[in-house]
């Protein structure tokens, strides 16, 4: 098996400046280096002096680790004179634990001057533990500029060094009237967390009961509110020193005084990721402190049968509903980039060549889906309805779009529609579709390629949609026929193929069929708009919302009328579209090189949209990803997908119409969608691969039923509707 290869350039890290006082890095008891550092500092550096004071705040025992053992006590060593020649070093040594202490104080006890002081330092400045109130208590003849502070306290490093210097928490102000009871020794060595990133500024909470030290960026911008300047860093130390002492002495020493060149993260651990999902460590591969491996494996997300790329040509809408999928950017009319196009017509070639990528494309696209089984079934328990309409409103209020099924519709009966469907758009003759025109063909019987404009909806002009289309709807029922109740021009009778034009056995198998799946595909529009009324009424206490929706609830807005009308078909205007797409014209890539849509960008008119669409390559549904409606000028495009496996439970898309989301008071969005020629193999496939199918059931409401507008206003079904096309209509006159 091949491996990858990974190593990380050198660049980076050989600006790490290795000619400063770095130079003179040797351990006496220190831990990496420090002691020699402060030999140079003091024996060569900084003006002599026969008596020095410096100050360990996590002293230990004196000896383990100790950045001022060789100052203090050395005498005798190897670095006999690290404090300086003819210098008397004393200091004042801070421990807190006991045990430690009791050895510190065994080897300074002997030592004239050096106090030793047991206590956990506080960075409370009113508290005794502080660091300045230990010292004036304790050490009252330390000069203010003492010469040297190491501080190793291993959590409140930070904020000990802050309350010590006097510098407010906001870091960029010496706090007033505290600089003269603050120290200001020459020479700083304080810990931070060398795991953390060099650009990081991280300062750990305020509290002594919290261990996560702070970052070197966030000392240096303390030190530099202080007036200090960074000069060497180690492993886990920083040196500062004033910065008059730094422009008198070290200048040049230490021309460069950036983190950059004076630190270099060795102990850093870094995450990426692979395409696959894969999280990949870098750097340090332990927990420090705790001396434990990480293990890659525990601080993956996927498991490891889930890794694989999810835009994988032949997986590639697997977020089809999901805010963070893959986006394509279109310029103005919804053109797709050559770029993606190009790109498209790799996938679309690919799309199924792979099954095992498509059978994991479709488990995901099926575990999206909401499972509506809880409003189809009678007995279903508030908790599941509940666990219902959270997971559908959620998605509608985020997408306009969901997957939906669970509606007990038989999946042999959602293939025999789509199959009567392709028989009827695609492979019977012209003259058997035109043998049910009807005046009307918006509303029902035969619509022709390209008589329609899908564009008008939303007020724009543009070429005539590319889609052959069949309408049925409700038949006027006892109510319509009265001659007290004049028939809306939403009710109307249907349009069928004839038999003599067809033949007597295709032409009722037809009827049948889309009829049947008619029936079926309004019961499942009932149980989603009565989930979406439950949802927006429990997670809305707005009164005029409430209301307004409540009008969703199938329940409710036939009750009235349902008693003397028996078995009779509801009042609802929901029409069932059967849609038909062929590889066309626009396939082509037009003179400027993208694709025009073969349904233009547009919103459904009514309460929402049930969509069921077969596999056909030759176009895709797209939706609008993340943009407002208003302008889709600069759009970008997500595929709406329905897995091309099928299940004994199928799967449906649905997607909010405008009066849905009037009656919401636009939180559930009518997102924008069109349908997009995708590139066909060539022109010897077989029609039944590449053309496309689709069942759409427009959902609308009673003609004459109220809707209460979030404004308030009360108006019928069929008012909203009228002023809804005259608004987009004059819209259009207006452009
Ligand atoms: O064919 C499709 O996928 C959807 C068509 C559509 O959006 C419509 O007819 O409103
Ligand atoms: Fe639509």
């Amino acid at each position: 098996m091949s491996t990858p290869t990974i190593r990380r350039r050198n660049d980076r890290r050989s600006l790490r400046s290795r000619g400063g006082l770095i130079k003179y890095a040797y351990n006496n008891t220190s831990q990496n280096g420090e002691d020699g550092i402060v030999a140079r500092l003091f024996n060569v550096l900084l003006p002599p002096s026969k008596h020095r004071h410096c100050v360990d705040v996590g002293a230990w025992d004196g000896v383990h680790l100790s950045n001022t053992y060789s100052l203090l006590v050395g005498n005798g060593n190897e670095h006999a004179k690290d404090g300086g020649e003819g210098t008397q070093w004393t200091g004042v040594l801070i421990e807190a634990n006991p045990q430690r202490f009791q050895e510190l104080k065994k080897l300074h006890d002997p030592l004239v001057g050096n106090i030793c002081v047991c206590a956990e330092v506080s960075y409370k400045p009113t508290s005794s533990r502080s660091l300045t109130s230990i010292l004036k208590r304790d050490a009252p003849h330390l000069p203010s500029d003492f010469d040297f502070l190491s501080i190793d306290i291993d959590g409140m490093d930070y904020w000990v060094l802050a309350d010590t210097l006097g510098v407010s928490s906001q870091m960029s102000e010496i706090k007033e009237g505290e600089m003269s009871s603050s120290y200001r020794p020459k020479v700083i060595c304080i810990e931070f967390n060398p795991t953390m990133p060099i650009d990081l500024v991280y300062v750990q909470p305020r509290d002594d009961n919290i261990r996560h030290g702070s970052s070197l960026s966030a000392l240096v911008e303390l030190a530099n509110a202080a007036n200090y300047t960074l000069v060497e860093t180690t492993l886990f130390n920083a040196f500062f020193v004033q910065k008059e002492i730094y422009e008198m002495h070290l200048v040049k020493e230490v021309p460069d005084t950036s983190i950059e060149a004076l630190h270099e993260v060795s102990m850093g651990t870094e995450l990426y990721q692979l395409y696959d999902g894969t999280i990949h460590l870098w750097g340090c591969r332990r927990l420090l402190w705790h001396r434990l491996p990480i293990d890659e494996e525990k601080i993956q997300m996927l498991p490891p049968e889930e890794r694989s790329f999810p835009f994988h040509p032949s997986v590639a809408v697997s977020s089809s509903f999901s805010s963070e999928g893959r986006t394509k950017k279109t310029q103005a009319g919804g053109r797709t980039t050559n770029e993606n196009s190009d790109r498209r017509m790799k996938q679309q070639l690919t799309k199924y060549q792979n099954t095992s990528d498509a059978k994991f494309k479709s488990d995901r696209l099926r575990e999206m889906a909401v499972d509506m089984s809880p409003y189809c079934d009678t007995h279903a328990t508030m908790d599941k309805k509940r666990e219902c309409f959270a997971k559908l409103n959620k998605t509608l209020h985020r997408d306009g779009f969901a997957l939906v099924r669970g509606f007990g519709i038989p999946e042999s009966l959602c293939k025999d529609a789509l199959r009567a469907a392709k028989s009827f758009l695609h492979e019977a003759d012209e003259s058997v579709r035109r043998s049910c025109l009807t005046k009307d063909r918006a509303r029902r019987g035969y619509s022709p390629m390209c008589s329609e404009n899908f564009a008008s909806l939303i007020g724009k002009h543009g070429p005539n949609d590319l889609v052959k289309k069949f309408r049925i709807g409700p038949l006027p029922n006892k109510k319509n026929l009265d001659t007290l109740h004049p028939m809306s021009s939403l009710h109307q009778p249907n349009e069928w193929p004839t038999a003599e034009v067809w033949g007597d056995e295709n032409a009722s198998h037809f009827k049948f069929t889309i009829e049947e799946y008619f029936a079926r595909s309004c019961h499942a529009a009932d149980c989603i708009l009565r989930a979406i009324c439950d949802g927006i009424i429990d997670e809305n206490k707005n009164l005029s919302i409430v209301e307004s929706i409540k009008v969703l609830s199938p329940d409710t807005c036939n009750s009235e009328n349902d008693a003397d009308m028996g078995d009779e078909p509801k009042n609802h205007t929901s029409i069932l579209t059967l849609l038909g797409y062929q590889p066309g014209s626009r396939h082509k890539k037009g003179s400027k090189g993208y694709m025009r849509p073969l349904v233009s960008a547009h919103t459904d008119v009514g309460m929402i949209t049930l969509l069921h669409f077969d596999s056909g390559k030759c176009a895709a549904l797209e939706r609008a990803y993340k943009s407002s409606n208003t302008d889709p000028e600069n759009i970008e495009w997500i595929d709406v997908d329905l897995p091309p496996f099928h299940y004994d439970d199928p799967i449906f898309v649905v997607n909010v119409g405008d009066c849905l989301s009037d009656l919401s008071g636009g939180s559930l969005r009518s997102t924008l969608h069109r349908v997009m020629p995708r590139p066909c193999p060539p022109n010897d496939a077989a029609l039944d691969e590449v053309a496309r199918t689709c069942l759409a059931l427009f959902v609308g409401l009673e003609p004459s039923v109220s809707l209460t507008l979030p404004s308030g206003e009360v108006i019928s079904y069929e008012e909203w509707r009228r002023r809804r096309i005259a608004r987009a209509t004059a819209v259009m006159k207006s452009t």
